[in-house]
């Protein structure tokens, strides 16, 4: 059971903030009958990051990916600035999207393109398509995005760099950069550290964890070091088998918790 209970009111637009999400019920099944999300309920409001830990398979990227809608849930409701996502089609998906920024494992960023033009990406959803096509992007935005890769630890020396000449560490910086580009009112990260090697991964820890106290950006997150989620996140929730079986502060995850959400014992040292 969680620890602690949130409640779920129904969603109105007057006094949420923008980057309130409330998820209600939410289900997934790949496979008819077979569901990987059961039923999942939770609320993420104002700044900080919240950090989802879970075994492999539990299904924490489907939760993520269901809020951006990779993943069309099969039911349940996803309420983010006004609209229930879930039911978001076209353009008004579009829309709704473009205030939610993704960062990825892999990176996901266009390797042929140069670091500034990745990072400029982040603003495909506000410019008209012939500029993007042109890759004219209004001048504020270019200034910008080179401001934003000063916040990023990476200097204007990277701006013309092809991406597929960075280091894993880097290329998790210019993600970041291309995710605050988009002027998000959330943030969500799949497992942005699980390629990086411990150093690195401290440091895009920081990175997110400057953006969402800076910005007042909630930032979900999905990690596997569950001494990275403890270090960084002001909640922590554990999946297992689909389900939520913890929710709460880091101080208040122990080790029964962690029996709940991994199984077994003899991992734990
Ligand atoms: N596109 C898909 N089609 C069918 N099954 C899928 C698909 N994506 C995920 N699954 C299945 O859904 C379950 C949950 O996968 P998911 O990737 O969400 O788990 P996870 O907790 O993020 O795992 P990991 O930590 O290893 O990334 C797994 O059994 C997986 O095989």
């Amino acid at each position: 059971m969680p620890v602690t209970s949130h409640p779920h009111p129904a969603p109105t637009e007057a006094g949420a903030l923008p980057g309130s999400l409330l998820i209600r019920n939410l289900r997934k099944e790949y496979r008819a009958g077979q569901p990987v999300l059961k039923d999942i309920s939770l609320a993420v409001e104002g700044r900080g990051i919240t950090a989802i830990i879970g075994p492999s398979g539990t299904g924490k990227s489907t939760l993520i990916r269901c809020i951006n809608r990779l993943v069309d849930p099969t039911s349940g409701e996803i309420w983010f600035g006004g609209s229930d996502l879930a039911r978001l089609r076209g353009r008004s998906l579009r829309m709704a999207r473009r205030r939610i920024g993704m960062v990825f494992q892999e990176y996901n960023l266009v390797e042929r393109l140069s670091v500034i033009e990745n990072v400029l990406c982040g603003r495909l959803g506000y410019v008209p398509a012939w500029r993007a096509f042109l890759r004219r992007f209004p001048d504020s935005d270019v200034e910008r995005a080179f401001a934003l890769l000063d916040a990023v630890g990476l200097g204007a020396d990277f701006a013309t760099r092809r991406a597929d000449q960075l280091s894993g560490g880097q290329r998790q910086r210019v993600g970041i950069a291309r995710a605050v580009m988009q002027d998000p009112a959330l943030v969500l990260a799949d497992e942005p550290t699980s390629s990086l090697d411990p150093k690195t991964s401290v440091e895009i820890m920081e990175l997110m964890a400057a953006l969402s106290a800076g910005g007042g950006t909630p930032i979900v997150i999905n990690i596997h070091n569950v001494d990275l989620a403890r270090r960084f996140a002001q909640r922590v929730i554990g999946m297992s088998r689909g389900e939520v079986v913890f929710d709460g502060p880091p101080d208040a995850l122990e080790d029964r918790h962690l029996t709940d959400i991994y199984g077994g014992e003899g991992w734990l040292s």
